[in-house]
């Protein structure tokens, strides 16, 4: 597995605003799609390509394009929604399909209830979105769905993650081609699943729902 976590300090000043409390849901969703504009533009380093030529105006260029089958973007429902709209304009050819998950704040086992996907993902690469990598539970939950499917390798963008939620996908995707791009590495998980000092819920934060 390879994992990156960014260290620039323009995403460590946005991430440190995302965690303050006092940052309402606006700034929060306007805050998460620059964040993961800057995060896709190191999720995309294996993006795969092909050689093209293009004429210019004065002589033929050599370049890259995109290759088929199309990269796949998945948000994870719902925080992970907030991410996708930072994510396509990197990549506006992407195709996008949706993973409903949620976490049972009891047990912390993560349930898919809604999946709109392209049945055949055959040869496909994946990029998940989910800001919020805690036990690692829901992540792994969506590889493995994914890889189930035939996608051939799948890079999640997180914004926020856990050692212990990351080394729960390592162990568990080994011999797979996984990466995970994170924002920032905190220190833990506390005793009721949820990132130390991490932001709260995104998706209550994202949404309004609480405060
Ligand atoms: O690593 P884990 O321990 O599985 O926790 C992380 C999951 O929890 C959050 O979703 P949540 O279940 O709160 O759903 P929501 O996006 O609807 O708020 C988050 O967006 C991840 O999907
Ligand atoms: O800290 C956490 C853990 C899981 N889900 C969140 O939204 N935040
Ligand atoms: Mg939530």
């Amino acid at each position: 597995m390879r994992v990156h976590v960014a260290d620039h300090p323009l995403i460590t000043h946005k991430i440190t605003v995302l965690r303050d409390e006092r940052t309402p849901s606006p700034m929060f969703r306007a805050l998460t799609e620059e964040l993961v504009t800057l995060l896709a533009y190191e999720a995309t380093r294996n993006v795969r390509v092909e050689k093209v030529t293009v004429r210019t105006p004065v002589s033929e260029a050599s370049g890259l394009a995109i290759s088929k089958p199309r990269p796949l973007v998945v948000p994870i429902l719902r925080a992970g929604l907030g991410m996708l709209e930072g994510m396509v304009k990197l990549v506006p050819t992407a195709e996008v399909g949706f993973l409903g998950m949620v976490r049972n704040e009891e047990t912390l086992q993560p349930a898919i209830y809604a999946e709109r996907l392209p049945d055949d993902l055959s040869n496909r690469q994946c990029f998940v979105l989910d800001p919020m990598l805690a036990t690692g539970g829901s992540l792994l939950a969506a590889i493995n769905y994914l890889f189930d499917r035939g996608a051939v390798d799948v890079t999640a963008v997180c914004l926020l993650g856990a050692p212990e939620g990351l080394a729960a996908i390592e162990k568990a995707t080994a011999g797979r081609e996984v990466t995970i791009v994170l924002g920032a590495l905190d220190e833990k998980l506390n005793d009721v699943g949820y990132i130390v000092p991490g932001l709260g819920d995104a998706g209550d934060r994202l949404y309004g729902t609480v405060g």
